[in-house]
């Protein structure tokens, strides 16, 4: 019985079109981000050391009802994992943009709210599936897709920021332990525009959720 998986991985890999594609391939519920009705990111990216905890704290709300909702419907796909906030959250915090005792409190609350306790449905993936890109793709796309707020063009500072947050992504997955997990190379299948590209990368994740027994 195919339950919750959750999209993971940079910005612009491509997380909310493997979404839609999944969803409509195994027949399950899409839940998307929304990132233009987030009031706060705009406001992020213009003053990061002074955003970043409201960001996270607006961030882990959202995403704790949309888990909630998933969690009802027993069959969803979401574009964006719970759990990857806390690498922004703790670059920022390494680099002094924000406050290593604020990344503290958000990361011991995360945990607290993502613990299973006795009674209760856990709010974890049955499969999270991490889409790697390299820096290079996911500037292209960040250029293509045209989100103001995230250019370049407009803040050259945002260039050092992106090519941050790409490296502590890899370690991030690699010590990701709260569900069986999946990596598709994001720079070798455009499954968006290649119809064999995105074949073969519903076949790696049907193969994944045949293995954990979530797929008849
Ligand atoms: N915890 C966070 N801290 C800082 N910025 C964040 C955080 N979560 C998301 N963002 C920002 O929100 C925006 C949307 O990011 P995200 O990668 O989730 O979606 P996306 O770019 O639409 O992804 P895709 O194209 O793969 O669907 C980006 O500008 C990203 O930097």
């Amino acid at each position: 019985m195919i339950q919750v998986i959750v999209l993971s991985g940079p910005i612009g890999a491509g997380k909310s079109s493997l979404t839609s594609i999944l969803a409509e391939h195994l027949g399950t519920q899409a839940f998307y981000e929304g990132v233009d009705n987030n009031p706060v990111l705009p406001l992020y990216y213009q003053d990061m050391k002074r955003y970043t905890f409201l960001l996270n704290i607006y961030l882990l709300n959202h995403r704790l009802a949309q888990i909630n909702q998933a969690i009802r419907e027993k069959n969803s796909v979401s574009d964006r994992s719970i759990y990857e906030d806390a690498l922004f959250f703790k670059m920022n915090a390494d680099s002094k943009v924000a406050d290593p005792t604020e990344f503290k409190i958000y990361d011991s609350l995360l945990e607290n709210m993502m613990e299973d306790t006795p009674g209760n449905p856990s709010k974890k993936p049955d499969l999270l599936i991490y889409i790697h890109v390299s820096l290079d793709t996911m500037l292209k796309r960040i250029k293509k897709r045209g989100r103001s707020f995230e250019q370049i063009s407009t803040d050259p500072s945002l260039k050092d920021y992106y090519a941050r947050l790409i490296k502590y992504y890899e370690p991030w997955y690699e010590k990701y332990d709260a569900s069986p997990k999946i990596k598709i190379d994001g720079d070798k299948y455009d499954f968006i525009c290649d119809e064999d590209a995105k074949k073969e990368v519903l076949n790696q994740i049907d193969d994944k959720l045949h293995a954990i027994g979530n797929l008849e």
